[in-house]
């Protein structure tokens, strides 16, 4: 998805997969898979920053916590037998501290790029199970430790931090494992029941920021889907489908400058079709909304190649850039298309043939020009064709 946030450069077929995904929902959070892959690019954007300053700020307060630890449990203070269990904690911290510093530094030096939901399961892992430990180590050690600091641990996991719900779902049943699994394999009695409680309190957490992560996610995606729809509307003609004003000025000015970096030829056509008024007159609106829409078919089945363009400027007046078009290509096109709109055989009474014909202006680009100075070199040659008697391509001088 430019995430691209003013103008999501996506092509008809896109849009209508896009559409039909609103259509259709996704209460599974999952859309089709093409559609898929772009979110998880858009969802990926900007996330290496935030999670380096998370990854931060988690890694202060570890090291804070375990400056204080001495002060807390004065371990000059502890009887002998206990001294194992001191050990035990300083391990757990420094540990995790060592994961954390590490976790850091790799995600501030290099964007972490396709390692990213590695490295954020790793370190969720290692700081909620090292999180469990070291309050079970506080707990034999006889010391004050608000437990209820592992669930925010828990409700940290469905945070926005890089992991669909999807992928967050069993990455927090791990960890909760994991920390159940201490509290049963190191505490006994009282404090086992009691870890035992908080376990239970932990799933409660859990699948309350799910229930949270699941909306969020929801929201995100269906803002993904409406943004590309907005942002197609934004650069799109609603009438005929094609680039409006905007997008066309907009990319002939970048088609301009690549060719002229790569030495290709690029053709600008730009077409009016013929009395229009009168058609308007005589058939009605609707009707020359529809012959708008025939003229259109045409001029896109002139654009065969990935950088082409076909854009309504405005009106009756449309215009067609050829990446890579000689002009003898362009007049081909050009000539083919006059002949495909007399083949839609639109009876148009108020003109000379009797049918809806268009006038053509073809003008190439020249080293050093600027798209305006194409477009007016288009536009004369435009003019001669409306005064040379009409339905024919003339290509500018
Ligand atoms: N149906 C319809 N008509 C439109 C639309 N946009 C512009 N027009 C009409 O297009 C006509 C353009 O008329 P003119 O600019 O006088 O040109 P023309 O009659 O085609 O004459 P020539 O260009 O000299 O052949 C006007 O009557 C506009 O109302 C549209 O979206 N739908």
């Amino acid at each position: 998805m430019p995430t691209q946030d003013t103008l999501f450069p996506i092509t008809e077929a896109q849009r209508t997969a896009y559409a039909r995904q609103l259509r259709q929902g996704f209460g599974r959070l999952r859309f089709e898979p093409d559609l898929e892959a772009a979110f998880m690019a858009d969802f990926d954007r900007g996330l290496d920053r935030r999670l380096a300053w998370l990854s931060l700020l988690i890694t202060v307060v570890w090291l804070v916590f375990t400056a204080l630890d001495p002060v807390r449990m004065q371990p000059d203070r502890l009887p002998p037998a206990q001294l194992g269990l001191w050990t035990e904690l300083l391990l757990v911290r420094g540990v995790v501290a060592a994961v954390l510093l590490g976790a850091t530094w790799r995600a501030w030096r290099h964007p972490l790029g396709a390692h990213r939901r590695r490295w954020v399961v790793a370190t969720a892992l290692v700081v909620t199970v090292g999180g469990a430990w070291g309050a079970t180590c506080y707990l034999r050690l006889g010391g004050f430790q608000p437990l209820e600091i592992l669930l925010l641990l828990v409700a940290g996991l469905f945070l926005p931090i890089g992991l669909t719900l999807r992928q967050t779902l069993p990455l927090a049943a791990v960890c909760l494992t994991g920390m159940s699994a201490v509290g049963v394999l190191q505490l006994e009695g009282a404090a086992q029941g009691r870890f035992l409680y908080l376990a239970g309190l932990m799933v409660l957490t859990a699948l309350l920021a799910a229930f949270g992560a699941y909306h969020r996610e929801y929201a995100q995606r269906e803002q993904f889907l409406l943004r590309a729809e907005l942002g197609w509307q934004a650069g799109h003609d609603a009438l005929t489908g094609l680039c409006n004003r905007r997008l066309f000025d907009d990319r002939l000015q970048a088609l301009v400058r690549q060719v002229q970096r790569d030495g290709l030829p690029l053709a600008l056509v730009l077409a009016d079709v013929d009395h229009f008024k009168r058609f308007n007159d005589v058939y009605g609106h609707p009707a020359g909304d529809a012959a708008l829409q025939t003229v259109a078919e045409v001029l896109q089945a002139m654009a065969s190649r990935p950088l082409d363009l076909v854009a309504r400027l405005g009106g009756e007046e449309m215009a067609v850039v050829l990446h890579g078009a000689s002009q003898a290509d362009a007049m081909r096109l050009a000539t083919q298309a006059l002949a495909a709109l007399r083949e839609r055989g639109v009876p148009h009474a108020g003109s000379e043939q009797g049918w809806l014909g268009m006038s053509l202006g073809l003008a190439m680009a020249e080293p050093g020009d600027t798209p305006l100075a194409l477009y007016q070199r288009a536009d004369r040659a435009l003019y001669q064709a409306k005064h040379s008697g009409r339905n024919r391509v003339i290509a500018a001088a």
